[in-house]
């Protein structure tokens, strides 16, 4: 295989002195709902965390505001040491963040390698599907291993000309994990990975999520709690909007106020 991703590692190792990302007192609100309270978290370089909480505990809105996708209310978010508190998602994905969704973001009536050209011009949804017209136009050398590169990163490289509505849904799901890398991430926002698919298709995901893990910054959101454990030593646990823990595995495995919310 060629090696995809040893800009990244070069890249996360020469930004050592800075957190990968930070988010400094961020808040949000949906109308009276306070959906994010005054949350805190560091994202070191060269390190993944992992971010667990109950269902509406704020999880999927904090990477929205990470992302750029949703405005914050107060707080700050830096990348790599530059304030992109204000700063569209375009230039979020160029410092080198990326992310995949709970729900589907593939475009199902193109191919595998389609949509992993798409993943790699790295624009958002509405731009892309503009731009899938032109596919045939952007293809060089380069792009074309660098989309084999990546779909044999996961698992897909039987699969390149297969249409997405014709994945299984295990399948599917490791192309949205494509999709996110194409572009050549730094930092990896996952967004419960492992939803909705078979206890197979789940080893699989561990598998590949376990070795980005060692390649990629990677945030992740999991509910599968002993998988999530075992990702990474740095753990957050987020409850009502807020940080209600954050520590290793075995700090957070102790902590009384996690064993009450999960009623352990
Ligand atoms: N667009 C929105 N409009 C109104 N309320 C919202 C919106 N998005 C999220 N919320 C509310 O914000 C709170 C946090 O939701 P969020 O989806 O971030 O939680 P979560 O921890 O990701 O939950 P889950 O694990 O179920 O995905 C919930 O009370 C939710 O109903």
């Amino acid at each position: 295989m060629r090696r995809i991703l040893s800009n990244n590692e070069k890249n996360i190792n020469q930004s050592h002195d800075q957190p990968a990302l930070e988010v400094r007192n961020v808040s949000k609100a949906f109308g009276g709902v306070n959906a994010i309270n005054e949350v805190s978290l560091v994202v070191d370089s060269g390190r993944s965390g992992v971010m667990i909480g109950p269902n509406g505990a704020g999880k999927t809105t904090l990477f929205n505001l990470i992302t750029g996708e949703a405005l914050l209310d107060d707080g700050e978010i830096y990348i790599f040491g530059e304030n992109v508190t204000k700063a569209p998602v375009q230039r979020r994905s160029e410092l080198g963040l990326a992310r995949t969704y709970q729900i589907s973001n593939l475009f199902h009536e193109l191919t595998v390698e389609e949509n992993l050209y798409l993943g790699l011009k790295g624009k958002e949804r509405d731009t892309k599907r503009l731009f899938s017209f032109v596919i045939p136009w952007f293809k060089n050398q380069e792009r074309i291993y660098k989309v084999q590169d990546v779909a044999e990163s996961v698992g897909l490289e039987q699969k390149l000309d297969t249409i997405v509505s014709n994945l299984s849904h295990g399948e599917q799901r490791q192309l949205e994990l494509g999709m996110a890398l194409a572009p050549d991430p730094k930092i990896v926002l996952f967004d419960e990975p492992m939803a909705g698919l078979s206890p197979s298709e789940r080893s699989f995901m561990k598998k590949l999520i376990g070795r980005l893990a060692s390649q990629k910054i990677i945030l992740a959101i999991e509910h599968d709690m002993d998988f999530a454990l075992s990702l990474t030593n740095h753990v957050t646990v987020m409850h009502q909007g807020a940080v209600l823990a954050q520590g290793t595995p075995e700090d957070i495995k102790q902590n009384e106020d996690v064993l009450t919310i999960y009623k352990l």
